[in-house]
């Protein structure tokens, strides 16, 4: 018998199945945009996302809790709340902790036990600038997701991505996205970050890739463009997999009223139907 838990990738799979979306909601939550009737609360971010994520789960294939939101306040108990509700609530929903981690070994193996050990998360962000040693460690927890930053949504991502490898000729993101396929992917649980503001890039890191989970920022409050991205993006005979298609501000701060979890809501609706819509 096999009791061992699923994978992330299994999780991501049922998710896109059962869920019918690509759309991830993310927790960003800024404590000047909270909205006011959660002020006195004793823990209004927890409260904040939760109610979010209550509002949004039966609409998304995963969640994204932003590390930074949370341990700039101190709220890192928070954070485990959230986590550890939404395991409870919504099992079948993969959480992505976005940490963005990149360290020598032994650092990151404890950066690997913060995302596994102590939140509980299904899968983690991480730089891969300082190469494949600071992935291994990640990659030990062999059910858990490594999603490796490759070509990222901000407009400064091109100040070192588009650098061109000497003898290849091949720009950085694209020799990351190489290197994941083919020598760091193990597990089977690696995902690449491919920003929603650049789908050129997005369908050169599909042709690479091939069937890997792409973890995709950048619409809603950045701009990108969803069919573009959903075209770029997808997997032929595939349709409406292969994408985790992340929103964190047009969502959570879609009313700053006490409306604001129904607001959220609407917008993820329709976010979702339209990705779904671009997916045909
Ligand atoms: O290239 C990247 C990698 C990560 N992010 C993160 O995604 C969300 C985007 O938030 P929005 O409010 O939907 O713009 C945020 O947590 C970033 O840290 C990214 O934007 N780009």
């Amino acid at each position: 018998m096999n009791t061992k838990s699923p994978s992330f990738t299994q999780q991501l799979h049922a998710a896109w199945a059962s869920q019918g979306s690509m759309l991830c909601v993310g927790f960003d939550p800024d404590p000047k945009r909270i909205p006011a009737s959660l002020a006195g609360k004793p823990e209004p971010i927890f409260e904040f996302c939760k109610a979010i994520a209550d509002a949004t789960a039966d609409l998304v294939c995963a969640f994204k809790p932003q590390i930074a939101y949370f341990a700039s306040q101190g709220a890192e108990t928070q954070l485990k709340k959230l986590i550890s509700h939404l395991k409870t609530q919504y099992p079948y929903i993969p959480v992505i902790l976005d940490a963005k981690r990149g360290d020598i070994g032994s650092t990151a193996e404890h950066y690997a036990m913060e995302a596994f050990e102590r939140y509980g998360a299904d899968a983690v962000t991480v730089n891969p600038y300082m190469g494949f040693d600071s992935i291994e460690p990640y990659l030990r927890y062999s059910q858990k997701g490594v999603i490796v930053l490759c070509r990222t949504s901000n407009p400064g991502g091109s100040d070192l991505q588009f650098l061109k490898n000497s003898s290849t000729g091949e720009p950085l993101y694209l020799e990351v996205a190489k290197l994941a396929a083919s020598k760091w992917n193990a597990s089977g649980q690696l995902g690449l970050v491919v920003g929603a503001t650049f789908p050129e890039e997005i369908a050169k890191v599909r042709n690479l890739v091939g069937d890997m989970p792409l973890l995709i920022p950048g619409i809603g409050a950045q701009g990108g463009d969803i069919a573009a991205t959903v075209k770029a993006g997808s997997i032929a005979q595939k349709l409406g997999t292969g994408m985790i298609i992340n929103s964190s501000r047009a969502i959570l701060y879609a009313s700053s009223g006490e409306d604001f979890a129904q607001a959220a809501r609407k917008v993820a609706q329709t976010t979702r139907d339209a990705l779904n819509a671009a997916a045909k």
